[in-house]
């Protein structure tokens, strides 16, 4: 279980995240929706310790969150060119290897192993050695999911990962989001602008306005008007 208490960060005079509580189930996909500018982006920065809240708690389990308990995955995979799929996988987890490895960009045969089987999660097994910059955009996202995975967190979390590519890959990808947070039984929050995407992989949803929550809901309890709403002028 995430928990986030009375969350708050600021801008100078502007509450990008106000005040705000909510609690997230392990192997459950959130969707996190809003308007530009409600705090989406800036709460999924706190929850990977990017941004530094001003004030509230955040805790995985009972236990304060640390910077390594959650990986995020980018908007547009934020992958490194040149290097192979495996390598950006295998990259993911580097900070959390001895430094010496860090420095020589060393990986084990287990490791490499372990990073394979994360591809074959997100249903590139047979890509590992190809550069990803001659991947496809669906492709390089899921390398991206893939090297989040390889983090080995617990909190799964993604800001706009299908904005840049057509409705079928993104909801393909999703659908690897949401069975990867199952299967690793992963605390899952993923932000998205086109919400209808989300309609078969969303567990629950979050909707946000001027850094405070307006929707706090299982997606059983949620129609298409709820969602409306949080869109709405307010
Ligand atoms: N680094 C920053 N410095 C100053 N203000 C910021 C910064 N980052 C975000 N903000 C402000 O905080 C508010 C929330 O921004 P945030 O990016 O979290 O919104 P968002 O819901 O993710 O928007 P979008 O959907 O457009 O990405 C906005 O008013 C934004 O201008």
């Amino acid at each position: 279980m995430l928990e986030i208490e009375s969350l708050t960060r600021r801008y100078g005079d502007e509450l990008a995240v106000d005040g705000l509580s909510t609690r997230l189930a392990r192997g459950e996909l959130t969707v996190l929706i809003g308007r530009s500018g409600a705090g989406k982006t800036t709460l999924l920065r706190c929850l990977d310790r990017l941004e530094s809240p001003d004030a509230g708690t955040i805790s995985v389990d009972d236990a304060s969150l640390a910077a390594t308990d959650a990986a995020l995955v980018f908007q547009s995979g934020a992958l490194v060119d040149g290097k192979s799929a495996l390598e950006n996988v295998l990259d993911g987890a580097l900070d959390r290897e001895p430094a010496w490895r860090e420095l020589v960009g060393w990986h084990s045969a287990s490791e490499k192993r372990v990073a394979v089987e994360r591809l074959h999660d997100v249903g590139l097994a047979g890509y590992a050695d190809r550069p990803v910059e001659a991947l496809s955009g669906g492709q390089q996202q899921r390398v991206g999911i893939a090297r989040a995975l390889h983090q080995r967190p617990d909190v799964l979390l993604a800001d706009e990962p299908v904005a840049s590519l057509d409705p079928e890959t993104g909801r393909s990808v999703l659908a690897v989001l949401s069975r990867a947070v199952r299967e690793h039984d992963l605390i899952g929050l993923v932000s998205l602008h086109q919400p209808g995407l989300a309609t078969s992989v969303a567990d629950h949803y979050l909707g946000m306005e001027h850094g405070g929550l307006v929707l706090d809901r299982p997606a059983a309890d949620v129609d298409s008007g709820d969602i409306e709403e949080v869109y709405a002028d307010g």
